[in-house]
Order: C-alpha cells, then structure tokens, then sequence
C-alpha cells in the first residue's frame, strides 16, 4: 500500500492507495469516528460496490445510503437536498461520517453535504473514476453548479482521509478514463515536466490501461496535489495553477448545459487553448502545442473548442470565472512546459481578439 499525506496542520489526512482498499474493513472502519454513516453515491455506481464496501463497514453501524441520480447535470443544490432529507430522516447526528463512494460529481455534492450538515460532520471519500482518483477526491472543493457557472456555490472542507482502489477503474467507460486522463496530463504541465515526459512515454500503456503505470500516474498526480494544496489550501495564490485550461473548459461546460461535455474533455480543450495563449506570449513554441495535441487526440480527447460560442457567451462566461478580482481575468498560462503561471495582465481586446479565432462570426 501506498499512503501520501496532505499537510494542512491539525486538518492533515491520509490518502490511502491500494488494490482492494475497498474490502479494508480495518482501514475504512479506523476512520469512521461515531456509530453512523452516511454513503453517498449514486445509481450507476451502487451497484458495482456498494455491497462491498457495506460489508467492509462495522456491522454495529447505522448505515444510511443515498442513491443520487447519475450526471453533471444533477450536480445542483436540488439533488443535494436529498441528501440533507435522508440524513434527517434517518436521525444521523453531528458524529455522523459522510463517505463519498463514487465520481467526483458524487465526491463534489458528498463534500459539500458533510460541510453544511449540521455545520460540519467527518468526510472520507472513496473515488471511483480515475478523474476523481487523481484529483477531485484530494484538495477539499466541494460544491454544486449554478445554471450560471460550474461550481458555484460550495465550501473549502477536507476529508479525514481518501481511499484510493485502482482496481474499481476495471468498469470504467473508456470516455470516463480519457476524462481522467485530461487532469493527470494536466500535473504535468503545471509542475512537472519529468512526469510530462515519463506520461508521453508511457502513452501506450495508457491506451491498454496498463496497472502498474497507471499505479504509479495515480500516485504521482496525488503527491502533486497535495504538495499544491498544503502550500495553498484556500487558493490565495499558486493554488490556482490547478485551474489550467479550466477558465475556459468550465465556460464550455456550462453553455453547452452541463454533462454534454464530460468536465475533462473541456479541460482537455481548455488546456490546449491556454497553450496556444501561451505560444502568443512567446514562452512555449508551436511545435511544443502541437505535440500536446497529437497526444491528447491519441487519447481520445477533444482539443478544440465547440464552434458554436460567441465571443460574447465566452466573455461573459470566463467574467464569471471564480478567480476573477475586481471584474480582472486571471488566467493560468504556461511559462514553460512543466511550469505554469497566473496572468492578470492580459488585456481584455487581446483575450477576444483570441477567443474570436475560435467563434462564429
Ligand atoms: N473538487 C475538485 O477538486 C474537483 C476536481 C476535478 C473535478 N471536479 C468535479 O468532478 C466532476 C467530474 O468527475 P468525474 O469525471 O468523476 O465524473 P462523474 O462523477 O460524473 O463520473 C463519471 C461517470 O462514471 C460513472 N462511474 C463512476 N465510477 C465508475 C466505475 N468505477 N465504473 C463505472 N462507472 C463509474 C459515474 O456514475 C458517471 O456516470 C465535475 O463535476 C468536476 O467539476 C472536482
Ligand atoms: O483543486 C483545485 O484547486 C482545482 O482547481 C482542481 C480542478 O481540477 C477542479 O476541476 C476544481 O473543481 C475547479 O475548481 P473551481 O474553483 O475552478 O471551481
Ligand atoms: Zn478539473
């Protein structure tokens, strides 16, 4: 077993990474700290493991499970009532746990719910897709989207600990895995330039899904994130390198109505328009975008931009940007290919004159 910690103080917690971790009863009923549990999934994914996972549990516990409907379009404060109803209905207290056993739309609204219910309760999370493994189950981001912007509404809160099994990805939809995909490359980029070049490298044993490197991307991609978030948890400041490809690929996600594009695909997008910024400000070269490109279309992903955003839907869009200060865009660039940067100064007519490239007349 692998175990990374995220260093945040007395909010400190483990991220566990082994096969099977979902029949650790020992390990999972270490971390539950009152007698009742609350997990959290949803229809698509209870019946692949949720009968695993209960029988790993203390049978002294009250078990409680909420069923979500599956979809990034049911990531919303409605569908996250059903939640607080079961809780209350089931008289769960403040010592109650929230275990999150599912994607990150599930680890997401889990999140959130363990944040607000009865302000606070414990919160662990077991990620089931790889872009959850790698990335949303880590950091402490909870929330719901608004018709109006992707993740909207929600709350900085930490789980007590993250239960990584590689093993539950054997179902996983290829259009789900290159998701995921689209968020390792992204550690890479930001921070990394030797995983960058050992991903490239291992390119085909990602088509196959080989384990072992997947493993090894899995634990490499954690220890990224939570180097970031230790140093910036509440994203004041390099946190926000995270976001690369994000202010554009959650403008995409929110006008084309959320689930039509998965989240990763419009990263994987965004990423490869936040590279072509970067070419226009001298630092990265054509032939470096167009090596990430040939490469994230070997996987599947998309790497344009849908043709049917206007610059005014862009804008208006990308204003609404939660990293935006004082009506001013801050963007994440790349420097260089493994180190990224904020922008704060790229001024608005250049941005359009940009997103103009992409858009109908
Ligand atoms: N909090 C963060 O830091 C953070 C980071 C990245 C993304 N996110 C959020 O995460 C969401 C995307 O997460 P996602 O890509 O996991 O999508 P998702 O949660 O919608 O899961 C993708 C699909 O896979 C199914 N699924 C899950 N596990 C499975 C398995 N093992 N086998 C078969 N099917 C399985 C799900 O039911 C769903 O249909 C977005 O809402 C995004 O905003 C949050
Ligand atoms: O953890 C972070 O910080 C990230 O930005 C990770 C992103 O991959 C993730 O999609 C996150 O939910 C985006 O956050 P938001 O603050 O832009 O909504
Ligand atoms: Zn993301």
């Amino acid at each position: 077993m692998s175990t990374l910690n995220v260093q945040l103080g007395d909010r400190s917690y483990p991220i566990y990474i082994e096969s099977g971790v979902l029949n650790n009863g020992a390990l999972l009923n270490r971390h539950i700290k009152g007698k009742q549990v609350i997990v959290v999934s949803n229809t698509t994914v209870a019946p692949l493991f949720m009968e695993r996972l209960c029988a790993s549990l203390d049978p002294a516990l009250q078990v409680s499970q909420v069923l979500l409907p599956d979809g990034e379009e049911h990531k919303t404060l409605a569908v996250l009532e059903q939640i607080f109803d079961r809780a209350l209905q089931d008289n769960h207290n403040r010592s109650t746990t929230v275990l999150a056993l599912g994607g990150g739309v599930v680890g997401d609204m889990a999140g959130f719910a363990a944040a607000s219910y009865q302000r606070g309760v414990n919160f662990l999370q077991i990620p089931t897709t790889l872009l959850a493994q790698v990335d949303s189950s880590v950091g402490g981001k909870t929330g719901v989207n608004h018709p109006l912007g992707k993740n909207m509404i929600g709350a900085f809160y930490q789980p007590q600990a993250v239960f990584i099994d590689p093993d539950v990805l054997d179902t996983l939809p290829p259009r789900e895995y290159a998701a995921g995909l689209a968020e390792v490359i992204k550690y890479g980029l930001i921070c990394d330039p030797a995983f960058y070049e050992w991903l490239q490298h291992h390119r085909d044993d990602f088509v196959a899904r080989d384990k072992t490197v997947l493993g090894e991307a899995i634990k490499r991609s954690c220890a990224a994130k939570a180097r970031v978030v230790a140093e910036d948890e509440r994203e004041g400041g390099v946190r926000a390198i995270l976001n690369l490809g994000h202010t554009f690929g959650h403008a995409i996600e929110a006008a084309q109505g959320y689930g039509s594009w998965l989240h990763g695909e419009a990263v994987s997008a965004g990423m490869v328009l936040a590279a072509r910024l970067s070419v226009n400000q001298g630092w990265i070269t054509d032939a470096e975008v167009a090596r990430l490109v040939q490469w994230l279309e070997a996987m599947s992903l998309p790497t344009a931009p849908p043709d049917n955003m206007s610059v005014d839907t862009w804008t208006e869009h990308m204003l609404r940007d939660k990293k935006v200060i004082d009506g001013r865009l801050r963007l994440v660039l790349l420097e260089q290919i493994g180190k990224a940067c904020i922008v704060d100064d790229l001024p608005q007519a250049e941005l359009e004159a940009f997103v103009a490239t992409f858009s109908p007349v």
